[in-house]
């Protein structure tokens, strides 16, 4: 056994009174873990739990009763008591959650504890879509439990298998509706690359190259074992900072021409079949422009047309995005987030800005995004006086 797979020492956990302390009354960041099946989701959770990483992290895991140490305790401590759910507290500071019954109702529980953690991490089944479940956290004030008001959504890591994925995103491209797997880098704010350490480096760097075709707003770090700093994936204000976009198209980065990539100049437009990306460079704009830009964003989110189409134009190449984002820079100076998770989006004043840059970017990922017609519809904005 090495150290990876140490099984944490569990603590007595200490039941906590009500803790009136800012930590308790400002919102927990929730992240969720996403993957393909077997990709390493569990490594990389029980990583978390047991390495001295000074944050206090309360983990919900989905799925019991395999050969994880640590899963495997958390059961038999559970069935020992009247309830189907516990915490442990563990050595490091985190605490481990398992609740059968997944999802909302765990984090509710969870959040009973307030205070006793500052991080919640939640593993959703393997290949699960992971857009659902962030935009219920993502701007839910309303939400009807009133975990919105408690929780942050901090971003979406999908971990990826270097040895099995490229197949199954071949797979997954292939058929008519996009695939989970490419569903799931499409939501992605952190991309793990897991199991480099199984495959050849020019199949590691291929990969690579697809997953930052899909989603070219996502970091890719090359892991085994899941091994990543956890300040990577960890208090990355996916939702609220301004996005980290590409400089330039990341094709051209990596040698992976064999991909069906066009060289236009700019912008740039990945295609893998199925979903694809489109990475477009912003001019600085005038209110009007904006004001163009953001009904140009609802047409598209909420219609899923382009504003001047009629829906029947768009049947043959259905517009659908799962994700975008973008930073939007004003003749004032000023600098504008645009977050979305398919049809919920907000456009907000980028915080703790450094300079002001020459123009904007917007990342759409999703389907329908093929040809020029999208991006010949955004210049239209541009043209707004
Ligand atoms: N060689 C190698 N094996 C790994 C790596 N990461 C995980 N594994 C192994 O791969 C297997 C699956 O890992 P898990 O962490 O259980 O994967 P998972 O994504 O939680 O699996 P599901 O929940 O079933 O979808 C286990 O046997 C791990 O020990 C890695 O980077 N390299």
């Amino acid at each position: 056994m090495n150290d990876d797979e140490e099984i944490p020492t569990l603590i007595e956990h200490v039941e906590e009174t009500a803790d009136t302390s800012s930590s308790a009354t400002r919102r927990v960041p929730l992240t969720i873990i996403c993957g393909f099946l077997g990709a390493g989701k569990s490594t990389l959770l029980r990583r978390i739990l047991t390495e001295h990483h000074g944050f206090r992290i309360a983990v919900i895991m989905n799925e019991f009763g395999d050969t994880a140490d640590i899963e495997a305790k958390t059961i038999n401590v559970a069935s020992e008591g009247q309830e189907s759910e516990e915490f442990l507290e563990l050595a490091n500071g985190c605490l481990c959650c398992s609740i059968k019954d997944t999802g909302i109702a765990a984090i509710e529980k969870l959040m009973q504890r307030k205070g006793a953690f500052d991080h919640i991490l939640l593993e959703t089944t393997g290949l699960a879509d992971p857009g659902p479940i962030a935009s219920l956290f993502w701007h839910n004030e309303e939400f009807a439990m009133g975990l919105g008001r408690d929780i942050t959504l901090d971003g979406v890591i999908c971990v990826v298998d270097a040895v099995f994925g490229p197949q199954q995103m071949k797979e997954d491209s292939e058929t008519a509706t996009a695939g989970e797997s490419l569903r799931q880098i499409a939501g992605a704010d952190i991309i793990l690359l897991n199991k480099v350490d199984l495959v050849q480096p020019e199949s590691v760097e291929e990969t690579v190259g697809i997953l930052q075709g899909l989603n070219p707003a996502a970091p890719v770090y090359r892991t085994v074992r899941g091994a990543v700093e956890i300040k990577r994936l960890l208090g990355v204000h996916a939702y609220a900072a301004a996005p980290t976009l590409p400089e330039q198209d990341p094709g051209h980065d990596h040698d992976h021409d064999d991909l069906e990539h066009q060289h236009a100049p700019e912008p740039t437009h990945y295609e893998l079949r199925g979903i694809s990306s489109l990475l477009v460079t912003v001019p600085v704009l005038s209110p009007p422009q904006l004001e163009a830009l953001d009904e140009w964003i609802r047409t598209v989110l909420w219609e899923q047309r382009l504003p001047g189409e009629s829906s029947s134009e768009n049947a043959n190449a259905k517009l659908s995005i799962l994700r975008c984002k973008g930073l939007f820079v004003l003749h004032s100076g000023s600098q504008l987030v645009l977050q979305g998770v398919r049809n919920i989006y907000e456009i907000s004043e980028a915080q703790d800005t450094i300079g002001v840059p020459d123009a904007g970017k917007l990342v759409l990922i999703g389907t329908g995004l093929g040809g020029s017609r999208v991006r010949q519809s955004l210049e239209r904005v541009w043209g707004t006086k």
